[in-house]
Formats: structure tokens, C-alpha cells, sequence
């Protein structure tokens, strides 16, 4: 799925200014990083893209739609082609491991069986297939944010966002997390992730998009 942003500027009604003139493209198939200092402005660009706000100047063109254009309506069709991972990966702990993976299937109204086998490839690929039915509570921290990449990929998105997704991790977990996002990539999923964790992003070889109070002031490899 392709992202292009062209001058995009968010105004919160507080008069904040999140965002100004951001211009990006991002193709289909590729990956890149998202970072900059707290307040940025990296999580409101990916609400952006997922239509949890509304952009206030500029144009987004998603999948080769004119986000401005689509109507209300729209909207649960487009999230449903967006995976969202987040740092505290909001778990349901009094369902299992397997519900909390299958619930945006069951959102979308899709018969249990499919669900199933759907649940179950996506938690083979993030390593977790033998702990279906175990509470998110009796894994660990790396497991767990396993469970929300589980959760965003369920559906086969074209397109994985994620916010600080190793915000809590240690080095390794995190590094194994990014390594999934990457393997998801590789079979042709567009990735865009937001972290701050410098070192991590430099060791991942991937085009970095650097925000400074809401502005693009870098957009290139990390060498
Ligand atoms: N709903 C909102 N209403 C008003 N201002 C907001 C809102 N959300 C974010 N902001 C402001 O917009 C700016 C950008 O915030 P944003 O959360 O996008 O930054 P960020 O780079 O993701 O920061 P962090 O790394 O701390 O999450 C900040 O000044 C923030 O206070």
C-alpha cells in the first residue's frame, strides 16, 4: 500500500500545531522509521493515516485514495486495510490469548472457522501457536507485544503501522520485534514505525523519516 503526504498540516483545536508542510512518499512494499523528539509530532501522523484525525492543509493519498474525499462511512473499510501495533499493545487480559488475536475478525463479522485459521497463521508467524489459550497476563513483555503484532497483522493488512513498539522492551526484545516487522515487510507489506530508540533504527538499514516539531527535517538512509 502506498502512503503519500503532500504539505500536510494538523492544527489540534487547542491550536497546536502537531504537523506542518510534511511531504513523504512512501511505496508500496516499502519500510521506513518515523522519529523525532516526544511531542514531534510521530503519533498524529500515524493518526493520520488511520483517519483518527483529519488533517488540517495538504493532501494524503492512501492506497491511491484522497483521504479527504472518503466519507464517514468509509472509515471502518479503510482501518480494516491498516494493522496497528502500540507500546502498551491494550490487551484484553480477561480473554485469552487466541480472542484477543481473533477480535478484529470478529469486529468484521468474518465465520469462526476462518477466524481460526487466521488466528492461528498469524500467531505461528509472530512464534506464538502453542500458547493460544493461555491469559496475556502469564506472558512476558516480549510475548505479549507478540500478541498485538498477532492482533494487527490478523487481517492481512497491506499496510502495518506501529507506534514505539518497543518502548518498554530491553535491547533483544526489541530487536526481535523489529526483525518480525521487517519479516512482514519482506513478504510485501508496507511498514511505517515510530520509535525513538536511535540505536535500534540505525542498526535496521531502513529510510528514516526525522520530524522536528511537527516539520520533515530529514528523510534518507541511516548510515
Ligand atoms: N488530541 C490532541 N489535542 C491537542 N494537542 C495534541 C493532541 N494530540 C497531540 N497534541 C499535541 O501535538 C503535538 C504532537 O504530538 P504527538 O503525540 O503527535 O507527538 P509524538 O512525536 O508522537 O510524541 P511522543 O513521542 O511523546 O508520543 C504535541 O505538542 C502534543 O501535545
Amino acid at each position: 500500500m502506498e502512503i503519500e503526504f503532500q504539505r500536510v498540516g494538523k492544527k489540534y483545536e487547542t491550536g497546536q500545531e502537531a504537523l506542518s508542510q510534511v511531504s513523504f512518499h512512501l511505496q508500496q512494499g516499502e519500510m521506513a522509521f518515523l522519529t523525532g523528539h516526544s511531542g514531534a509530532g510521530k503519533s498524529t501522523l500515524l493518526k493520520l493515516i488511520m483517519m483518527i484525525e483529519r488533517q488540517s492543509h495538504g493532501k494524503i493519498i492512501i492506497d491511491g485514495e484522497d483521504l479527504l474525499s472518503l466519507s464517514r462511512k468509509y472509515i471502518p473499510f479503510h482501518r480494516r486495510k491498516v494493522g496497528v501495533v502500540f507500546q502498551n499493545h491494550q490487551l484484553l487480559f480477561d480473554r485469552s490469548v487466541f480472542h484477543n488475536v481473533a477480535l478484529p475478525l470478529q469486529v468484521s463479522g468474518a465465520d469462526p472457522q476462518h477466524v481460526a485459521k487466521r488466528v492461528r497463521a498469524a500467531l505461528d508467524k509472530v512464534g506464538l501457536l502453542g500458547k493460544e489459550k493461555y491469559n496475556p497476563m502469564a506472558l512476558s513483555g516480549g510475548e505479549q507485544q507478540r500478541i498485538g503484532i498477532a492482533r494487527a497483522v490478523v487481517n492481512k493488512p497491506q499496510l502495518l503501522l506501529a507506534d514505539e513498539p518497543t518502548g518498554n522492551l530491553d535491547p533483544r526484545l526489541s530487536a526481535e520485534i523489529m526483525n518480525l516487522f521487517q519479516e512482514f515487510n519482506r513478504v510485501g507489506v508496507t511498514v511505517l514505525v515510530a520509535s525513538h530508540d536511535l540505536s535500534l533504527i540505525a542498526r535496521m538499514h531502513h529510510r528514516v523519516l526525522t520530524l522536528n516539531q511537527g516539520r520533515i527535517v530529514n528523510d534518507g538512509g541511516f548510515s
